[in-house]
């Protein structure tokens, strides 16, 4: 629906070029009508088009994308309703060192953002978006995150040049009018303004201010600097309202596990940007787990509050899933290839010749030839670059999931029983452990450290610490957000038990010497039962770890020394991880919660107690 903008009172900030259209702006809510009104004059489009998320807007928004060459169509036989898009080359992931939290003292932002003073924030962005959107349409993109009519669900209005985001916005969250019916005549709803503009990374940026639920992203087409329901409203300003209103916006799959005898299990888990949550989500358990079943209620951000029988309840505030493409095929994750093979848009994967998609990773031989990621001719022999960018993404509708769970969509949310912590480590973190305590658990998510992947702009495979897999999400101070959790431990009756995961230690080849992928389910099995408070456990000085024999790994191809190096737990190599900690740590002066200081410096004094022993964990022997 094309429409005609009018301000509240009447007046209209537009030249009349804006004013073309055939009907009326579908909103009479007069705080939404003025920003919109105030945000075209300054972005001075051609056209402002209030999206209704209806089926006829995405045909025609479709074509018209196909037309300018935004979206190429694939082969519509194979992958009915999918298409590709390929980024400017320079615009491929999100930028950290672009990202801004814009409180009103840096100290509220913390040392782990880029913080800019709000009105410097405004100035400097207000400048680029003068005029930005000349010659081109604003469109009016009305959504919620959280199921429609869900007390944890929040509006967000995303204003935007570019006809991809409203594409994607459509399948990563409700969108449209079911969004102005819930918002009705109210003034809390999340401001997001967007422009490509000239798409160079000297001006892009990309701004939140959650004081004001305001984003302001500018010079960027990539998906988490750009679809602003995503990373920037659900994760860094909804975090900052998570803590002004008692829950927890996080990085964290949700999934059910359901026993053969019909048990159902619901998981959290927070791992870093492209180590994991999709597959771990999405997954399918091995024929040894025959009648288990995992249903998908969310994979990649999880809301969390105390519902009224005192449990942690979450919901997946988003739609739909943006996944990485690379190593995604049927034998690693195939309830994503179902997901995915219609009504999907990819960016940045290879083209074969008959309209198909390729990437590194996916079934079947590799083509001899293709055309890569930036459209350029590539063969099997000759090209040493890979045909598919690595961090090339899908957006698919969540109800495309066969492993839907039927609770994705419960206003109130799926109790919680165990929440797990994982990264991307070669070496020191064992295969599965439990924390000893909520504190400890807390603990494990403050410090857990991953190598840095592909989703980020910058170099990958570098250790840093990745706290709570929240590093580049967390929209106020990290040591106040450690403090929250630690607070909300107060409010949960029966609070779910905590575990940390890697399923990427490496041997000295730099094989991984855990399977991984639907293999993962004889360690979630594990922490289920944990959870249930029905099997026993091993301690050691940093948790809990699997006794022998408790581990199913019964029909698991791989051999015992292997399992061994897995979970081994080296005295030295934690030393040095402690101590990496209190680097870390540091950086936070006093406003640091005291007791993880304290839970770190007994971890360290135990090691040290230990080694004179020459304590040594084999527990699976
Ligand atoms: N070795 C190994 N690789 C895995 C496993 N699970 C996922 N991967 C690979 O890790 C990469 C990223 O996985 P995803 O599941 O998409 O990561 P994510 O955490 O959802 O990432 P974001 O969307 O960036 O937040 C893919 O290339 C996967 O193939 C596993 O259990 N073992
Ligand atoms: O936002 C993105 O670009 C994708 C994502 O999930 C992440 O990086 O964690
Ligand atoms: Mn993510």
């Amino acid at each position: 629906m094309s429409t005609t903008p009018v301000s509240p009172t009447g007046k209209s900030p537009y030249p009349s070029s804006v004013l073309a259209g055939p009907s009326k702006v579908p909103s009479t809510n007069p705080h939404l009508v003025t920003w919109v009104n105030e945000m075209a004059a300054l972005c001075k489009p051609d056209r402002v088009v209030w999206v209704d998320g209806s089926e006829e807007e995405k045909k025609r928004l479709t074509d018209e994308a196909v037309a300018q060459g935004t979206l190429l169509p694939l082969n519509q036989e194979k992958l009915p309703g999918c298409y590709l898009h390929r980024s400017n080359p320079n615009d491929v992931a999100r930028v950290e060192q672009l990202t801004f939290i814009c409180t009103p003292t840096a100290d509220e932002a913390g040392p782990t953002n880029n913080w800019m003073a709000p009105k410097d924030a405004y100035e400097k962005l207000g400048k680029l978006f003068d005029g930005s959107m000349r010659g081109r349409t604003m469109y009016v993109v009305p959504y919620i995150m959280g199921p429609a009519g869900s007390p944890m669900a929040k509006v967000g209005v995303e204003l935007t040049d570019s006809i991809y985001v409203v594409l994607n916005m459509r399948i990563m969250a409700r969108m449209g009018n079911i969004a102005l019916k819930q918002l009705g005549e109210s003034n809390d709803f999340n401001r997001g303004l967007h422009s490509t503009l000239d798409c160079n990374p000297e001006r892009r940026f990309i701004c939140h201010f959650p004081q004001d639920n305001t984003i302001w992203s500018v010079g960027s087409g990539y998906g988490g600097n750009v679809l602003l329901g995503k990373k920037c409203l659900a994760l860094r300003v909804g975090s900052y309202l998570g803590r002004k209103e008692g829950w927890l916006a996080e990085h964290m799959l949700i999934l059910g596990v359901e026993s053969p005898e019909g048990e159902m299990t619901y998981v959290a888990a927070a791992f870093p940007s492209a180590c994991g949550k999709t597959n771990f989500a999405m997954m399918i358990p091995p024929a040894r787990f025959k009648g288990w079943k995992i249903y998908t209620v969310g994979d990649d951000i999880a809301w969390m509050k105390v519902g009224e029988d005192g449990r942690l309840r979450a919901v997946n505030p988003e739609f739909g899933y943006f996944g990485v493409a690379p190593g995604t095929n049927l034998k690693s994750n195939p309830n994503a290839m179902r997901t995915i093979a219609r009504d999907t848009i990819y960016t940045n994967v290879a083209l074969t010749s008959d309209g198909d998609v390729w990437w590194e990773g996916k079934d079947g031989d590799i083509p001899n030839e293709l055309t890569d990621w930036q459209g350029r001719p590539w063969t099997r022999k000759g090209s040493t670059e890979k045909a598919a960018h690595p961090n090339s993404r899908f957006t698919a509708p969540m109800t495309n999931n066969p492993a839907l769970s039927r609770f994705a969509e419960d206003p109130e949310g799926v109790p919680i029983s165990a929440i797990i912590f994982g990264g991307r480590r070669a070496n020191t973190v064992p295969l599965v452990i439990q924390a000893f305590s909520w504190t400890h658990g807390v603990f494990f998510g403050s410090a857990l450290g991953s190598e840095t992947t592909a989703a980020a702009a910058g170099k990958t495979g570098i250790v840093r610490r990745d706290p709570f897999a929240m590093l580049p999400f967390c929209g106020y101070n990290m040591a106040d957000y450690f403090a929250h959790w630690l607070e909300m431990q107060a409010f949960i009756t029966n609070p779910p038990k905590i575990f940390m995961v890697n399923w990427f230690r490496q041997d000295k080849n730099g094989n991984f010497l855990w399977p991984g992928f639907g293999e993962n389910m004889r360690v979630l099995k594990w922490i289920v039962d944990r959870a249930r408070l029905r099997v026993g456990g091993q301690e050691t000085p940093f948790g809990w770890v699997p006794r022998a024999g408790d581990l199913d790994l019964s029909g698991l191809a791989i051999s015992h020394e292997q399992v061994d190096a897995a979970t081994e737990i080296d005295l030295d190599e934690w030393k040095a991880e402690l101590e990496s900690h209190g680097d870390f740590f540091k950086k936070f002066g006093e406003r640091l919660p005291h007791v993880l200081e304290l839970q770190r410096e007994m971890f360290l004094a135990r090691i040290e107690t230990l080694k004179k022993r020459k304590w040594g964990a084999h527990q699976l022997d």
